[in-house]
């Protein structure tokens, strides 16, 4: 049974228990005791600024079982944020008489809201009746109206010491050991971020110690490679990306796994992502050539397509962006059960969309995206693939699985209706065409008509099938 993240397993649920951050704490704790005291602060909202992994987040759900809020979490880079934070700007401050509770509206990645839609949302937060608080990795990208608005309140980069000392309180709580020299080496790469530190962690005592050679042996490589894929991800610049090899010690091969495993965080739109893996599957096909005939000038077209032709394929996500190692930690830590899901859903995409191996596999990832992100397509998915109560949790986690099921169900009772009434209609024309043609021959002649129409439909549809015409992912989502 897959084990509870220890991130959440051991966040926090007091203020007290925060680490290092206590000037930050004290100064959330004024601001809100404002709100409470009935002379709401000034500044409506707080800006949690910091690095990532420092507590912002966990700051505010304390607080809010601390002082009994309920927190309404909304993410600047959702396209709906505006219309939600304005149904709850205007929520009843206090205690109403439903006995509903008190309301935080938590905002995050402050820094991704678009500068188009700032001042509206600090229109919004002059009107605020619940307390705002937003939190941000990056003060000066959020859009200035927001920041005028905004009380700050700033989290320090937690040090080595904080890190290890918080990796060896969770591993009593295990009844844990582990070396020593593992732990500084797993604060070292965190620089800081106690979520990274402790993912780093749980994976390495969940693997065995075999498992934290593969993911310490990154720690040397990943500054470098954080960079490059920094100048392959964060700009729309051709010339500007295709400089992101120079001085990294890979090979192109092994850069294009990284590349490869963090396009799905970086694009957001479907056909963007599917235009990216385009884009290293030409460079994948260049680096082969080069293997197999040992001219190595191809490099360069190889290199152009992973890094120009990924950092132009279309919108990526904006602010503050956290790179993955590639595959191979998550794959040894996938069990048989899920590796065969894994393949199942594989041959399925090769079959329904007549697709190679390769393709399929580049496909699947995409889908995944769409199954954590939109519901209602990744139902029409299940349907069009055929996928079992299981693949879908695979693709969607336990979460949403059940959601998209629902939703499959639904689209699958409505095909079946659609299908039985288009039978009954043409059964009726049957009909009526026989009662109309009375005479023996005309029947007759109609029925081969039919039937010379019907063996062309057929022969038309073996020819389609044989050349094996390719359903894309574009194919799809325009349907
Ligand atoms: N100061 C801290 N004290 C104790 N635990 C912490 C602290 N900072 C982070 N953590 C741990 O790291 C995890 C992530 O922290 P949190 O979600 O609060 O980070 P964050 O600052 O909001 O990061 P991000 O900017 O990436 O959203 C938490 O589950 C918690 O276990």
């Amino acid at each position: 049974m897959p084990e509870v993240p220890w991130v959440e397993k051991y966040r926090p649920r007091r203020l007290s228990e925060i680490i290092n951050q206590e000037d930050a704490i004290s100064k959330v704790k004024a601001w809100i005791e404002a709100w409470l005291h009935g002379n709401p602060p000034k500044k409506k909202a707080l800006l949690l600024a910091g690095p990532p992994g420092s507590g912002k987040t966990t700051t505010v759900y304390a607080l809010a079982r601390e002082y009994n809020f309920e927190v309404i979490e909304l993410n600047a880079s959702d396209e709906r944020t505006y219309d939600k934070i304005a149904r709850y700007v205007q929520a009843a401050y206090t205690m109403d008489i439903l006995g509903k509770r008190r309301k935080i509206i938590f905002l995050d990645e402050a820094d991704n809201i678009e500068p188009s839609g700032a001042p509206e949302i600090a229109k919004l937060i002059d009107r605020a009746r619940n307390p705002i608080i937003m939190a941000a990795n990056h003060y000066w990208e959020v859009p200035k109206e927001i920041r005028d608005r905004a009380e700050l309140v700033e989290y320090k980069r937690l040090t080595q010491r904080d890190v290890i000392n918080a990796l060896v309180r969770i591993l009593k709580r295990e009844g844990i050991t582990v070396p020593k020299e593992v732990l500084v080496e797993i604060a070292k790469r965190a620089s800081g971020d106690l979520r990274a530190a402790i993912n780093d962690l749980q994976t390495v005592v969940a693997g065995g110690y075999e498992d934290a050679r593969y993911v310490l042996a990154y720690r040397d490589v990943e500054k470098t490679v954080f960079q490059a894929l920094g100048l392959v991800f964060a700009s729309d610049n051709a010339k500007r990306a295709k400089l992101a090899m120079m001085n990294l010690d890979m090979s192109p091969d092994e850069f294009l796994l990284w590349i490869d495993e963090n396009i799905p965080h970086m694009y957001l739109k479907p056909e963007e992502m599917a235009r990216a893996y385009e884009a290293i599957s030409k460079a994948d096909i260049y680096l082969g050539r080069a293997q197999r005939t040992g001219n190595y000038s191809l490099w360069r077209y190889a290199i152009d397509m992973m890094t120009a032709g990924v950092a132009v394929a279309g919108t990526k996500k904006r602010g503050f962006a956290k790179f993955y190692p590639p595959n191979t930690l998550k794959m040894l830590a996938e069990s048989k059960e899920e590796r065969s899901t894994r393949n199942s859903i594989i041959k399925k995409i090769m079959s329904e969309m007549h697709m190679s191996k390769l393709e399929a596999i580049e496909t699947m990832k995409i889908i995944k995206t769409i199954f954590e992100k939109n519901l209602d397509l990744a139902a029409h998915f299940t349907v069009f693939l055929g996928l079992s109560e299981k693949e879908v949790e695979f693709l969607a986690g336990r979460e949403n699985a059940g959601t998209i099921w629902g939703k499959a169900l639904a689209i699958r009772r409505k095909l079946k209706k659609e299908e039985e009434k288009i039978r009954k209609e043409r059964k009726e024309e049957e009909k009526v065409e026989v009662r109309e043609e009375k005479p023996e021959e005309k029947v007759e002649e109609k029925r081969e008509e039919r039937e010379t129409k019907k063996e062309k439909e057929k022969k038309e549809e073996k020819k389609a099938e044989k050349k094996g015409k390719q359903v894309t992912l574009f194919d799809f989502i325009k349907k």
